[in-house]
C-alpha cells in the first residue's frame, strides 16, 4: 500500500499550490501550505514533515539562514526548489545550500509525477520525532497561512483543520458558503481565506456589514447609484456587488438584514442581475457571495425574520466555526502567533508567558472568541507581561466560576471564596493599573492623548481612570511650587 506523506510548500503562487496540494492530496498525500519561509521552517522543526516545497519564482529569494536551517532540519534529499523556468541566479546559492531537487515553474505535470514517485522512496520520518508544543499538545494540525492586509489564518485543531481542507475543496468551486459562527470566531478569516485561495483571487474581496446600515443605506451601498437617485447623490457610486467584480463579496451579519432588503437580495442571486438606484440599465454580477452570521439562522426562519428561500440560496455549503473554548488546544498556538506579530508591530520583544498565565489564558471561557483573546494579548505586550495584565481576565473567571469546579464546594463557602478572591484580585488589579497609568502619564509628560495610545486605552477611558485612580500631575505642583518660590525670591 502507498505511504501517506506530510508535504509542506512554501509559495505564494495560487496556481502553483493548487497543483501541487490537488496531486498531492489526489494521492492520499497530506499537504501543508505556507506563504513564508519562516513559517515553514517552524512548522518543520515542530512536526517534521516527509518533504517541503519551496517555490521562489514569485518573490525574492528567501534568506538563506531560513533556508539552510531548513535543510538541515528535514534533510537535502526531502527539499525542493521551485525555479521560473528552472533558471535563476538563487539556483547556485541553493546548490551551496545542498539543495539539487529542482523544479520549474510553471510546473508541468511530469515533474508532479516526478515528485510523487521519489516521495514513496524517501523512508518514513518516525512519528516521535513529530513536535509538540511545550503545552504538551500536539501540533499535527497546526498550519499558518498569510493572507493580504496582514491578515493570517492559524488552525492548530483538528475542528479548525477540517475546515481549512473544506476551504481548500470549496475555493475551487464557485458556490455560495453560509459561515455560521459566535461572533470573534474567525468568519471573516475564514471568508478571506477562502478568497485567497480561489480562482478569483487577484479580483477585489468586498466585504459589506448587513447590520450597521438601515436598509435603504444598505441597498445603494450593495449596488450603488447614478446621480440625482435621491437628495444628496451629487455623483453615481459603484455599489459593492460592481466593486467586488470577478471577485468575493461577503455580506456579514445577514441574519440582521431587514426583510425588504432580502428580497431584494435574493432576486440579485437568483439570476445575478441587478441595477444601480436611478439607473435604467441592468448589469450583469459575477461575484462570488459568501454570508456569514452569528445568529441562529433555523430559529430565525421559525420566528419568521429569515426568509427561507434566501437561506437556500446562500447556504449551498456551511461552515460552522467553533467557538474558542471548544478548541482550547489552539490557544497556545494562536497566543504565541499574536505575541509576535504584535511585538514586531509594536517594536518590542515579545514578552514571556509564564506557565501560569498560559493555565488562565486555558482555562478562560473567551465569549468574545479570538478577538477577545487577540485584546488580551496586546494587553500582555503592552503591559510587558506583568501579571496585572492577566488580572482582569482571571477577575472575569471568578465572576464565571466553572461549575466542574464549583459544584463540590458549600455554596456559602463559595461565595465567600469568591468574594475574597475577587477583592484580593481587584485590589492588586487597582494597585498595579493606577501605578501603570501614573508611570505611563509621566513618561508622555502628563500628555493624556499620547499616554491613552501608549496604554491602548480609549482617550475616554484615560480620563475615567484618572478620576477614578485620583491620579495627579506631580510636575505641575512642583513647577507651581518653583514658580511660588521665584516669585517669593523676586518679592
Ligand atoms: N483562525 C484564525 N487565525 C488567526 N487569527 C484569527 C483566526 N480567527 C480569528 N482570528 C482573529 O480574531 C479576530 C476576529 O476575527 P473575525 O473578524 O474573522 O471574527 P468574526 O467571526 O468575523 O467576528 P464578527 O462576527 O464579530 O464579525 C480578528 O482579529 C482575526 O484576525
Amino acid at each position: 500500500m502507498p505511504k501517506s506523506r506530510t508535504v509542506a510548500i512554501v509559495s505564494s503562487s495560487t496556481p502553483f499550490l493548487h497543483t501541487l496540494v490537488a496531486a498531492l492530496t489526489f494521492e492520499g498525500h497530506e499537504a501543508v501550505t505556507f506563504g513564508a519561509l519562516p513559517h515553514a521552517v517552524k512548522y518543520a522543526v515542530n512536526e517534521t514533515p516527509d518533504a517541503v516545497v519551496v517555490d521562489v519564482s514569485s518573490r525574492p529569494p528567501c534568506d538563506e539562514a531560513s533556508l539552510s536551517k531548513l535543510v538541515r532540519t528535514v534533510g537535502r534529499d526531502r527539499v525542493w526548489m521551485a525555479l521560473p523556468m528552472g533558471m535563476s541566479p538563487w539556483k547556485e546559492d541553493a546548490e551551496r545550500l545542498g539543495i539539487d531537487q529542482f523544479l520549474k515553474t510553471p510546473i508541468q505535470p511530469s515533474e508532479v509525477e516526478e515528485i510523487l514517485t521519489d516521495l514513496q522512496g524517501l523512508p518514513q520520518v518516525l512519528t516521535s520525532a513529530r513536535g509538540e508544543m511545550p503545552c504538551g499538545a500536539k501540533s499535527r494540525y497546526f498550519h499558518i497561512e498569510d493572507m493580504p492586509n496582514n491578515r493570517y489564518f492559524l488552525t492548530a485543531s483538528p475542528a479548525m483543520w477540517r475546515i481549512y481542507e473544506n476551504v481548500c475543496l470549496l475555493a475551487a468551486v464557485n458556490v455560495p458558503v453560509l459561515i455560521l459562527g459566535e461572533s470573534g470566531v474567525g468568519k471573516d478569516v475564514i471568508a478571506n481565506l477562502l478568497h485567497k485561495r480561489s480562482r478569483r483571487a487577484a479580483h477585489p474581496f468586498c466585504s459589506v456589514n448587513c447590520a450597521a446600515l438601515p436598509s435603504d443605506l444598505l441597498e445603494s451601498e450593495l449596488f450603488g447609484y447614478e446621480a440625482g437617485a435621491f437628495t444628496g447623490a451629487v455623483k453615481a457610486k459603484p455599489g459593492k456587488f460592481e466593486q467586488a467584480d470577478k471577485g468575493t463579496i461577503l455580506l456579514d451579519e445577514i441574519g440582521e438584514m431587514s426583510a425588504p432588503m432580502q428580497a431584494k437580495l435574493l432576486h440579485v442571486l437568483q439570476d445575478g442581475r441587478y441595477s444601480r438606484l436611478g439607473a435604467r440599465s441592468v448589469s450583469q454580477a459575477d461575484v462570488r457571495v459568501i454570508a456569514a452570521t452569528n445568529v441562529n439562522i433555523e430559529d430565525a426562519i421559525a420566528d419568521k425574520l429569515f426568509r427561507e428561500d434566501l437561506y437556500y440560496r446562500i447556504n449551498a455549503f456551511t461552515i460552522e466555526v467553533p467557538p474558542l473554548r471548544e478548541r482550547r488546544e489552539e490557544i497556545p498556538y494562536l497566543v504565541e502567533e499574536m505575541m509576535k506579530r504584535q511585538s514586531a508591530v509594536l517594536n518590542q520583544e515579545p514578552v514571556y508567558i509564564s506557565p501560569r498565565m498560559m493555565t488562565v489564558l486555558q482555562e478562560y471561557q473567551w465569549p468574545g472568541n479570538l478577538r477577545e483573546l487577540g485584546n488580551a494579548v496586546t494587553r500582555m505586550q503592552v503591559l510587558k507581561g506583568h501579571e496585572s495584565s492577566l488580572a482582569d481576565i482571571e477577575s472575569k473567571m471568578v465572576g464565571r466560576t466553572s461549575g466542574v469546579h464549583a459544584c463540590a464546594v458549600d455554596t456559602q463557602e463559595r461565595t465567600n471564596n469568591v468574594n475574597e478572591m475577587r477583592s484580593i484580585v481587584r485590589n492588586f488589579r487597582d494597585q498595579t493599573e493606577s501605578r501603570l497609568i501614573q508611570q505611563a502619564l509621566e513618561e508622555a509628560r502628563w500628555n493624556r492623548r499620547q499616554a491613552a495610545v501608549a496604554l491602548r486605552i480609549s482617550y475616554r477611558a484615560l480620563l475615567y481612570k484618572i478620576d477614578q485612580y485620583r491620579l495627579k500631575d506631580t510636575r505641575i505642583s512642583v513647577r507651581v511650587g518653583a514658580t511660588q518660590n521665584r516669585l517669593t525670591a523676586q518679592a
